[in-house]
């Protein structure tokens, strides 16, 4: 067996990641599993680290397991180069965890490492892991797609995640284990300054138009920002993106209707629509933020989101939150 590889981001989070980095150690060293260890040192450094393991290991499966946030397995989705190979496990150590609450990925560390070496050990005797979709968006002038397991979105949820980046109040709070008031804030400040825009969005080609947009959010999986359902249906492995979007509602009563869409119960509001697809394009009258996983992209007029069906292998056992 190739031995397992793990990404470590040790800043992760409040302060946690380094107490469930040494959990992880310790049950490692436990159970005689051998492990190579890499911790991060700089922004991206997570797609550099994951590009170079799945150099180095030259065939076989490559087990590689991510202590970390959505940030960092964002980055490391983004540096693997060998797909039918990697197998993925998260510890999750983030503030937010999106990743890991949506696919029932557990938060006990002990649990999580149970899981993923059954899962390892699952594989070595025939039998299949499971497989979700990745996302991949593009926009005009992009370098190279960017991939995302979560979400990627335009609009209001992406000014925010923008915003949070650089919140100085983000990093107090978080010390608070509050860090999700920031959004919270950020959230409502936002919706009453920024400009509402007009999208033409083409859902696997048939098009639609959408007035005085607020976001529109491409869901690979359910939920983002924390726990928020924006497309509460979403399955994660359908071969289909959600695009969740909220259009043509005056902004006093989107603040009203904030704790609906954060209960999942946006279904029969007037404004709130999710499209499902495999290719989705939108078109903007104005240059508007974009976000994968959280991570800024640009402020951009022509995104193309589209589902990787079944790309990614993991070492859990999924139970959709
Ligand atoms: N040594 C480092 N120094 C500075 N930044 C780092 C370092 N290692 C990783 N990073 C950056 O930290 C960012 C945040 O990490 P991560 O997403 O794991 O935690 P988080 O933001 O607390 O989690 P979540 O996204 O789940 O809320 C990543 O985008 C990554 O680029």
């Amino acid at each position: 067996m190739n031995k397992i590889q793990i990404i470590v981001n040790n800043g992760a989070g409040t302060g946690s990641a380094v107490a469930v980095w040494k959990e992880t150690k310790e049950y490692l060293q436990e159970n005689k599993i051998s492990y190579n260890a890499y911790l991060t040192r700089y922004e991206k450094h997570a797609v550099k680290l994951a590009g170079q393991i799945c150099g180095k290991i030259p065939e076989g499966p490559i087990y590689l397991l991510v202590v970390g946030g959505d940030g960092t397995i964002n980055e490391v989705l983004n540096g693997i180069t060998d797909f039918d190979r990697v197998r993925l496990g998260v510890i999750p150590t983030g503030s937010g965890n999106d990743f890991a609450r949506n696919l029932g990925i557990l938060r006990n560390t002990r649990e999580d490492l149970r899981e993923i070496t059954a899962c390892i050990d699952q594989e070595q005797n025939g039998e299949k892991l499971q497989r979700i979709d990745l996302g991949k968006v593009s926009w005009e002038g992009c370098e190279k797609p960017r991939i995302f397991g979560i979400s990627a979105g335009a609009g209001l949820d992406a000014i925010v995640c923008k915003k949070a980046l650089h919140s100085k109040l983000k990093k107090i709070l978080n010390r608070f284990h509050l860090g999700k008031l920031t959004y919270l804030m950020l959230t409502v400040q936002t919706l009453f300054s920024m400009r509402t825009f007009q999208a033409n969005v083409t859902t696997d080609g048939e098009t639609e138009s959408y007035e005085n947009m607020i976001f529109a959010a491409a869901m690979n999986l359910r939920a983002e920002g924390g726990g928020v359902p924006m497309a509460p249906e979403s399955v994660p492995d359908d071969g289909k993106i959600s695009l969740s979007s909220a259009s043509g509602i005056p902004k006093w009563k989107t603040f009203f209707l904030l704790p609906l869409l954060a209960m999942g119960k946006q279904g029969r509001i007037r404004g709130f629509d999710v499209k499902d697809g495999s290719e989705i394009v939108m078109e903007l009258d104005q240059p508007v933020v974009l976000h994968a996983d959280g991570e800024y992209c640009g402020d951009v007029q022509h995104i193309c989101f589209h589902c990787m069906k079944n790309t990614l292998w993991l070492l859990h056992t999924c139970t959709e939150k």
